[in-house]
């Protein structure tokens, strides 16, 4: 199946059909510079919010009659799929084609070229969807039709248990600023773009009769994210010796292909991540720490940022968690997930949520006592990614 199969949601009304087709036309039209920004994107949303109330008014007015059913396309656009960013033609690429076989792909294979729409959630094909919030990169060669979406989507198992498989999808635009096009637009919908070099000079035969096109390859066009620095600390002994697989196997090929640099340190004692972390120069790995391990590994690392001396700015480095250990309640409770794949997709998305931090303070005979470190925290948050801020009680110290 490609992407989650779904009933067309251009064959419900005709009505449907035509609003779709007209906003389809719309965003073929301005072709180059129809992507939407956040502002436009806003705009077109209190837009479709004033439709809405001119229908109903409308509705009012002339009791009895019947009306469109633009509410309902208004809402379920933005609502499940989004507002749409570009749209065009393209070829799916067969599995068991190669890559350079696009090269000698005929330029009138567009009897295979179906309509397809790229949202600010999802890209929609014919019948199916793939939503961004699975895709972990484009790849994308100068000077070539085709590119390459890499997404993790979910899947039920044989007993019923969702799991995360990868899969890639090839596509042929019809043309190469086609394919430019394409890729800009995902770039802007934040996901990463891995912009590969060119294939050999046979591979862009295929647009020699462009030579604009090919023009613009001199320069990339493209604007994409720049790789994530980030700082990996492994408890090689955590999940009973199973956390090394898990990373390698799991978490680091999704790493590898949104771009991440790692630097890898795989811990040989107890309190090993804790001294790590309190002296790590982060100028070269800026953009935050992956734990992989158990709770006691984030335990450390937590407590490594607390005790440095610039501990103001260390509390902002995002904390990013793979569950490797034998419990992971930590990870449970904060991200809401338990397995790696889904773990590190969050981590390449790059959300964050604040993670309240409190020292744990105990009482005897009446008289409160505090550690001489934050040695342990309450952690208050449910959502979805991993920045943290600490909000620590005034203390006195005995
Ligand atoms: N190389 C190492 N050898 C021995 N112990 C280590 C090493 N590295 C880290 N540790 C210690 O191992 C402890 C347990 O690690 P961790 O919590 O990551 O794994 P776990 O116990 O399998 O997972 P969970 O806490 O989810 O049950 C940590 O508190 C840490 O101090």
């Amino acid at each position: 199946m490609d992407g989650s199969e779904l009933e067309n949601p251009t064959s419900r009304s005709s009505s449907q059909k035509s609003s779709r087709r007209s906003s389809s036309r719309r965003s073929q039209k301005s072709a180059g510079q129809h992507s939407l920004t956040g502002a436009q994107e806003k705009r077109s949303k209190s837009k479709s919010s004033r439709q809405k109330h001119l229908v109903i008014d409308d509705k009012e007015a002339k009791k009895g009659k019947k009306h469109d059913h633009k509410i309902d396309v208004a809402d379920e656009r933005s609502n499940f799929l989004g507002y749409e960013v570009y749209a065009g033609k393209l070829i799916l690429q067969k599995k068991n084609r190669s890559a350079s076989d696009n090269n000698q792909l005929p330029s009138n294979g567009k009897a295979d070229a179906i309509d397809a729409r790229l949202t600010s959630k999802a890209l929609i094909w014919g019948s199916s969807v793939l939503l961004l919030e699975d895709v972990v990169s484009v790849s994308y060669n100068s000077g070539v039709k085709h590119f390459t979406l890499h997404a993790y989507s979910t899947k039920k198992s044989l007993f019923k248990k969702t799991c995360r498989v990868q899969k890639d999808f090839c596509f042929i635009a019809s043309t190469l600023d086609e394919a430019i096009l394409w890729v800009t637009c995902f770039a802007e919908q934040s996901i990463y773009v891995n912009l590969l070099p060119r294939l050999g000079a046979s591979s862009i035969n295929q647009d020699s009769e462009n030579p604009l096109s090919e023009s613009l390859f001199d320069q990339p066009p493209i604007k994409c994210k720049s790789p994530q620095r980030v700082l990996v600390i492994l408890n090689p002994r955590s999940g009973h010796g199973r956390s090394s697989k898990v990373f390698h196997e799991k978490a680091e090929p999704i790493f590898k292909l949104a771009g991440f640099q790692m630097e890898v340190v795989k811990t040989t004692h107890a309190g090993h991540a804790k001294s790590l972390v309190s002296t790590f120069d982060f100028s070269a790995c800026p953009d935050g720490i992956v734990c992989v391990g158990g709770d006691g590994i984030v335990n450390e690392v937590l407590n490594g940022l607390l005790i440095r001396s610039d501990r103001a700015e260390a509390v902002s480095i995002p904390v990013g968690i793979i569950p490797a250990g034998s419990d992971n309640s930590l990870v449970w409770t904060v991200l809401g997930v338990r397995d790696p794949i889904s773990a590190s997709l969050l981590i390449v998305k790059g959300g964050f949520t604040a993670l309240d931090i409190l020292a744990v303070e105990w009482v005897q005979s009446g008289q409160i006592h505090f550690g001489s470190t934050v040695s342990y925290y309450g952690f208050v948050s449910d959502a979805t990614s991993m920045n943290w801020n600490i909000f620590l009680r005034q203390r006195r110290w005995p």
